[in-house]
């Protein structure tokens, strides 16, 4: 039996559900990482250049992800999409600083992963909402807030704001317990984006959730990036919910990770659930599908 314990890394406030007594890992920057330049203007988020990322096991080392190379622009909404064990997750985490690259570079916001985690640019939302049971919904969003230095005063107030983008007003002093778990994921949501954190990294947010749950949180979280325009990048294996929320779709293969079809969606930004009916979004829906299909045979 595995045990968990829900941690909140205190520089750069990732809160997460981590096997006990696994410590996280905080790798170091990479030496080639001086040979990429910032971008200029600053319009670049992520930049990603021939990386590669092998995991040295007690057997056999593997190879996770080989030659990605694609850039996110600042507001992007960016999915990853692929076969289970193709690496999306390991990706995500190579540009949140959570996996070092074997090879190639990676910058974030112009800066190493490892600058850009300590000036806290990342936000993260997992599967699992990783809240701490004992503090209620106020205090779970609060408490990175409070690390990062903000007065109690000042940490109630922005978090009440944020529960109240993510619809959650009013269920301040409820347990998490006490909620549904689309209605934790949206707590989680908050949390991440109460320190205006420039990225927001999620890793299969809704997928534990009912199909209504999930379109629902869909719509939410789409009318969020309409309103901020944050930079997301969202690991899913949903075609639908790739199409639907991105602006750009990133096709991986089975292992090694690589990417097959860079995707930049044709859809209006503004977007409602009935756009899933229309012959715009299935035939963007069947272009990832054969991109998928065509990594399997590659
Ligand atoms: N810490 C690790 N050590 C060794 N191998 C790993 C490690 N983490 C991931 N892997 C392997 O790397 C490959 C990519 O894993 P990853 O979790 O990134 O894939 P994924 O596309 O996110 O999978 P899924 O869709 O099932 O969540 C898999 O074969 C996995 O077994």
């Amino acid at each position: 039996m595995t045990n968990w314990l829900v941690s909140c890394c205190p520089s750069c406030f990732l809160v997460q559900r981590i096997p006990f007594p696994v410590p996280m890992n905080h790798p170091k920057d990479s030496p080639l990482l001086s040979k990429l330049q910032p971008p200029a203007g600053g319009r670049l988020a992520v930049e990603i250049r021939n990386a590669s990322v092998i995991y040295q096991t007690a057997d056999t080392p593997v190879h996770a992800l080989a030659n990605i190379d694609f850039n996110i622009h600042e507001g992007e909404f960016v999915s990853l999409i692929g076969p289970s064990g193709c690496g999306k997750t390991t990706l995500m985490r190579v540009i949140a600083d959570l996996e070092p690259i074997s090879g190639g570079q990676v910058l974030v916001n112009g800066v190493s992963p490892h600058e850009a985690r300590l000036a806290r640019a990342y936000g993260y939302v997992f599967q699992a909402p990783a809240l701490f049971p004992w503090r209620n919904v106020l205090a779970n969003v609060t408490l990175p807030l409070q690390i990062q230095g903000r007065t109690k005063a000042d940490a109630r107030v922005i978090a009440q704001e944020h529960l109240e983008r993510v619809g959650l007003k009013g269920f301040e002093n409820k347990y998490p317990w006490q909620l549904s778990g689309g209605m934790q994921q949206r707590v989680s949501i908050a949390r991440a984006l109460s320190f205006e954190p420039k990225i927001l990294m999620m890793d299969e947010p809704f997928g534990a959730l009912d199909e209504i749950t999930r379109d629902r949180l869909n719509e939410q979280l789409q009318q969020l990036w309409q309103r901020e325009r944050r930079t997301v990048v969202f690991v899913t294996h949903s075609i639908a919910e790739a199409v639907y929320l991105s602006t750009k779709i990133v096709v991986m293969s089975p292992r090694p990770g690589r990417i097959v079809k860079i995707i930049d969606s044709p859809l209006p930004n503004d977007r409602h659930l009935g756009l899933r009916d229309t012959p715009e979004f299935n035939a963007l829906a069947h272009e990832v599908r054969e991109a998928l299909a065509d990594g399997h045979h590659d």
